[in-house]
């Protein structure tokens, strides 16, 4: 080896020294150096007087040497030196965060970890160089119990240079935005909103019962629905998705940009190297058209009261104020959460229910014992319904909308879990949602939909002494500590409200006459993890009940 390789090769081993150590070294200050350093030997290479094609070759052959060199020693490191060495999982996983990037390109991450997990036989699986899946309830509280730090992957929903409560990793200020936004869930206004729920859900009932039982795409009508219920209760803007006359197009921007973020999410630099980036059309597009309902809102001279109502207001405690930057940015989480979510798990919700005709009448049953009276049951008699509460809670196991969960970093000192691993200090850690809650251990017979697993002997619905419930601890649907989902309440009201609204008017059936045996498996297969569940068409028939 000629001096200036040997020379190349100790300026990588020296780079890899002082990074490897560094979580989250940040990527400008891998970038900015190297070309500075290119910089400087370029003006070197050509004060020797060379000519500018041994210049380059020059340049190219000592880029190649210090890129080689730094990959090989980082692949060695991270198979052989690395704290998570003795994690089991694919080498390639261990080797490069691509692996990971990829299999949330093909939406299929967590069922990936799923597989792992069995694979190994072991709670605690590798998925990259500085992540693990854990598989564990022992081991929710103590990676995301207190003020955990956030993952790196939140940080994706930045990108367009401010944040959303969803992708803070700040806690003071998320402290602050989260009472904000805890404002508007308070058990008074929820009870407000769901009155407003209703009313949308009147012209979904009405339109399925113009179709007379003929088969629907399920999916569709009910993200029209939950759209127009967010732009109400956030903006008290009347959208109109469900008659056919409102603005798709937020919803088409979330879908595409969704299956983006979810790979550049799992690739940290890249995330970095967007910054600097400008925007593309899709994204000025969504800036836009948030813009235009922040500017309409804040217009109203008279709004009803909803969630931007306090969005809008400071923090009692701090005095602190969004800029409107800050509440452009709540706009995107505000429609995610409210339409995709909502929607997604309604939607396989009633596909299971359409397996399930006893399911159906005991929900009635249910409610007729409690309401006698005609026409919409009150929030408040549907609060008390343990049986569809049930319902609910099963649909939101089987059926998380966030499949993979929201990762979080290990703390300092690293954490011991009871299965006797030790999770290094800043490892990114993820407990899959969907992992966890279909896992046997927790929830017997995990692949069914049995509402009843949640019923106990005095017709409570924690599932207590349930054979069905083995370890309550393991239902996450709503994430778990600081971060854990803001609108909660709401949710739980809404998806209660449109489950009874829905099974009251209507027996609802797979779309084939004759009816088609629900196959959670087949079902399963075809939804695509892009962070949030994307499911395919169902079409299901609503066919109005007599009287
Ligand atoms: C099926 C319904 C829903 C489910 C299962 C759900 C679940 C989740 C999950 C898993 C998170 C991430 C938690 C974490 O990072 O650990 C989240 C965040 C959030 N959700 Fe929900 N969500 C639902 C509906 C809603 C609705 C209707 C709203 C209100 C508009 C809402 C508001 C929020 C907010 C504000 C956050 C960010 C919380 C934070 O970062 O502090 N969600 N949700």
């Amino acid at each position: 080896m000629d001096s200036p390789t040997v020379l190349t090769v100790v300026a990588a081993i020296a780079v890899q020294s002082i990074v490897s150590p560094i979580p989250e070294f940040p990527t400008e200050l891998y970038i900015v150096p190297y070309i500075m350093s290119n910089l400087l030997f370029f003006s070197y290479l050509l004060a020797r007087s060379m000519t500018y094609s041994a210049v380059l070759i020059s340049l190219l052959s000592t880029n190649a040497t210090f890129l080689l060199t730094s990959a090989l020693l980082a692949i060695v490191r991270r198979l052989f030196f690395s704290p998570l060495r003795r994690f089991p999982g694919p080498k390639l996983a261990a080797i490069s965060g691509f692996w990971n990037a990829n299999e949330a390109r093909l939406g299929r991450a967590s069922r990936t970890y799923k597989a792992l997990h069995k694979k190994y036989k072991s709670d605690v699986i590798r998925i990259g160089p500085n992540e693990l899946s854990i598989n564990n309830a022992d081991a929710i509280d103590k990676l995301y119990g207190g003020k955990y730090i956030r993952g790196t992957f939140n940080q994706v929903f930045n990108l367009a240079g401010g944040n959303n409560l969803a992708s803070l990793r700040d806690h003071e200020k998320h402290s602050a935005w989260r009472r904000m936004w805890g404002k508007g869930f308070t058990r008074t206004e929820v009870s407000h909103y769901t009155e407003r729920v209703q009313g949308h859900a009147d012209k979904t009932v009405r339109m399925l019962h113009e179709k007379a039982g003929n088969p629907v795409d399920c999916g569709k009508i009910l993200e029209a629905l939950a759209f127009d219920v967010i732009m109400d209760l956030a903006f008290s803007r009347d959208a109109r998705l469900q008659e056919g006359h409102g603005d798709r197009r937020y919803i088409e921007l979330i879908n595409g940009f969704l299956q983006f973020a979810n790979v550049v999410g799992h690739l940290p630099h890249l995330q970095q190297i967007f910054r600097y980036l400008p925007l593309n059309d899709d994204g000025r597009l969504f800036i836009n058209l948030s813009n235009l309902i922040l500017s309409d809102r804040q217009a109203l001279k008279t709004p009803r009261k909803d969630i931007f109502t306090h969005l809008l207001a400071s923090d009692h405690k701090t005095n602190f104020a969004m800029t409107q930057m800050d509440l452009q940015q709540q706009i995107f989480l505000t429609l995610v959460v409210g339409t995709h979510s909502i929607s997604t798990t309604l939607t396989q919700t009633f596909a299971a229910l359409a397996s399930r005709p006893d399911v159906q009448a005991r929900i009635r049953q249910e409610l007729n014992n409690a309401f006698d009276g005609t026409g919409v049951p009150p929030t408040e008699t549907v609060r008390h319904l343990k049986y569809v509460e049930a319902v609910v809670k099963e649909g939101l196991r089987m059926f998380p909308p966030l499949l993979g969960g929201t990762p979080a970093i290990a703390p300092k000192g690293g954490v011991a879990l009871k299965t006797g691993d030790f999770i290094p200090e800043n490892t990114q850690v993820w407990i899959s949602q969907h992992v966890l809650m279909s896992d046997d251990r927790y929830f017997p017979r995990a692949a069914e939909f049995l509402p009843e697993r949640w019923m106990d002997q005095e017709g409570e619905n924690d599932g207590k002494g349930n054979e069905l419930m083995k370890d309550r601890r393991a239902w996450i649907p709503f994430g778990y500590g600081t971060h854990a989902c803001g609108g909660r309440a709401l949710a739980l009201e809404e998806l209660k409200l449109l489950v009874v609204r829905f099974v009251r008017e209507f027996d609802i059936c797979f779309g084939q006459e004759g009816g088609q045996p629900f196959n959670l498996d087949e079902w399963a297969d075809s939804w695509k993890d892009v962070y949030l569940t994307m499911i395919q068409k169902i079409d299901l028939r609503f066919i109005p009940r007599a009287g």
